[in-house]
């Protein structure tokens, strides 16, 4: 029996669960946590890499390099099926197919590809633009007309509902699919009935986005699925709920002079070691080098 290609692994994980949850992991140590919590599928942001490794806002200030490096070193550490935000693809047809082949080399199961102008914002602000349907559908195909592996998963994100409304997004959706996307992402829905809506017309997989503090009210995973979402997406719930220890850590330290207040939110050493398997590591150190000590 042939191991099946991280695209296959992700399409398996879509159809078994109902909805497959895809949680954001900023770095490889995240994908490990979120891994033996349970998940089924990892997820690396685009606004993620932008802000955490570059300190820069999510405006396509990234390059394709900047995302397959953060990409690579989550799909080095765990075996889960990672979709990653290539925002517009980096550039015409022939970038998009260096993107998708790039991306497939470093292990990558899924990517999800906008149709917003490539000076990008994120889905949940104002004032974003969308290219043509006929402008996106030539993306589309040359992501597709790319891939070696015929599993890898292409999805396109329609941000067309927040810029062109609800009916706009839906025929963009189906036209992205005639294109030969594998996967929809419907961005920044404001209501569950227009995941239903998307649902009745659309005949291929659906992602709902429940970023915090964005246009969409955060909905259980049990409500989406009702409505139609078959993967529900949590780009940057943990690096948020992170930053928010990290800079409590910073002005404790500051104020107090110590962190003693801070160590009930910490991760314990014991705890940092048991995602890492340190001492599976530390007992293989011990066997290979026992003669030489002996
Ligand atoms: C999903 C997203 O594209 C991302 O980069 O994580 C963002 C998330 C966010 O900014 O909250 C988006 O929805 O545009
Ligand atoms: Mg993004």
């Amino acid at each position: 029996m042939t191991t099946p290609t991280p695209g296959q692994r992700f399409r398996d994980a879509v159809a078994n669960a109902k909805p497959l949850q895809i949680v954001g992991t900023i770095n490889a140590y995240m994908a490990l946590m979120a891994e033996q919590s349970g998940h089924q599928a990892l997820y690396l942001s685009g606004a993620g890499v932008a802000n955490a490794s570059f300190g820069l806002p999510d405006l396509g200030m990234t390059s394709m390099n900047d995302v397959v490096t953060d990409a690579s070193r989550i799909t080095a550490a765990t075996d889960l099926p990672l979709l990653v935000d290539i925002d517009t693809g980096w550039g015409g047809a022939f970038n998009i197919a260096r993107t998708i082949r790039e991306f497939e080399r470093a292990g990558v199961a899924a990517v999800h590809m906008e149709d917003q102008v490539a000076q990008k914002r994120c889905g949940h602000r104002p004032n974003k633009a969308v290219v043509s349907i006929e402008e996106m559908c030539d993306r589309i195909k040359a992501a597709v007309d790319a891939r070696r592996d015929d599993n890898f998963v292409i999805m396109a994100r329609t941000d067309a509902v927040a810029v062109e409304g609800l009916e706009s997004g839906i025929e963009r959706a189906q036209a992205y699919l005639d294109a030969g996307a594998d996967m929809i992402f419907a961005e920044a829905l404001t209501e569950l009935d227009h995941y239903r809506q998307f649902r009745a017309q659309v005949s291929a997989p659906i992602l709902a986005n429940m970023t915090e503090f964005g246009k969409t009210e955060l909905f259980g995973k049990e409500e989406l699925f009702e409505a139609g979402a078959d993967m529900v997406l949590y780009p940057l719930s943990a690096f948020r709920a992170a930053n928010a220890a990290a800079l409590k850590v910073y002005e404790t330290l500051k104020l107090d002079g110590h962190q003693r207040s801070q160590l009930d939110n910490m991760q314990t050493r014991t705890d940092l070691y048991k995602f890492l398997g340190y001492h599976d590591y530390e007992q293989k150190l011990d066997q290979l080098f026992a003669d030489s000590k002996a």
